[in-house]
């Protein structure tokens, strides 16, 4: 079965943040995730996961000014320099928290700049990380986020990803596949999840539509999940979805034999 990774932003909405860490535990998880650690300082979370045996999966780099609607700085060809100083932030953050995977959010397409030259803005920026989280012995992901919740966000299919990794050419860049995203895009899952595995290095759940846990909608996570196991991911699946009851972590899908912890 897999290994199942708390995604700390998402569920547990009922508790505030730090306190989310000795939920997880206490609900069997081995591993924890979320979108950002950067409110709180790192010795603080480094000290939550030693006291709760938790390890730390993934987490992002800085997205910008998220209330202002920034989705990451990757794209941006004026904020090459912010991005470079997220770089140090978040392999500051990794290291003390022990972690091995960051999400490089790659940011919202400015629609008055061409589509050429934000790729290759990214791209660049994608070589600077990768160096950087070569030497800290860190991978660094992409993922693509669907349209529909986040409008304009530069990555949205496995395709794009694809071209992503064949024009960089960086042995460290590598897939964050999120199989809510991915059906809402493109669907053909366990095909798609076949071909690119060589590629993925981390891989989130939620069911759809309404983003909650698996067996809510119409993505089928018993086969899905047994297909991750028959297919040899020995990865982290990060749970990252909406708890339907609106509290906790709704993991009653785990014990039903939707998949076990
Ligand atoms: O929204 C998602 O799917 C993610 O994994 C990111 O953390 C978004 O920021
Ligand atoms: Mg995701």
């Amino acid at each position: 079965m897999p290994r199942f990774s708390a995604n700390l932003s998402f569920l547990y909405p009922d508790l505030p943040f730090l306190d989310r860490f000795a939920a997880a535990a206490a609900d069997g998880f081995a591993a924890v995730e979320y979108i950002s650690p950067y409110e709180h300082p790192k010795e603080t979370i480094a000290a939550l996961l030693r006291e709760h045996g938790l390890t730390q999966a993934l987490f992002n780099f800085p997205a910008g000014n998220w209330a202002a609607g920034d989705r990451g700085l990757a794209c941006h060809p004026a904020r090459i320099a912010e991005f470079r100083a997220s770089v140090t932030r978040a392999l500051d953050y990794a290291q003390a928290l022990g972690c091995t995977r960051l999400n490089c959010l790659a940011g919202i397409a400015a629609p008055d700049i061409d589509h050429l030259r934000l790729e290759k803005t990214l791209i660049d920026n994608l070589a600077y990380a990768s160096e950087r989280c070569t030497a800290a012995g860190v991978k660094l992901l992409i993922e693509p986020i669907n349209k529909r919740d986040m409008p304009g966000y530069f990555i949205s299919t496995t395709n794009h990803a694809e071209r992503l990794f064949e024009l960089a050419g960086l042995p460290n860049l590598h897939l964050q596949c999120d199989f809510y995203h991915l059906q809402i895009m493109q669907g053909d899952l366990v095909h798609t999840f076949a071909r690119l595995k060589h590629h993925i290095a981390h891989i989130q759940i939620a069911d759809t539509p309404g983003r909650h846990e698996p067996g809510t909608g119409e993505i089928n996570y018993r086969f899905l999940l047994s297909e991750l196991d028959r297919l040899g991911y020995d990865g982290w699946v990060g749970c990252e979805y909406h708890p339907s009851s609106g509290k906790g972590a709704d993991i009653g899908w785990m014990a039903e034999g939707v998949a076990r912890r």
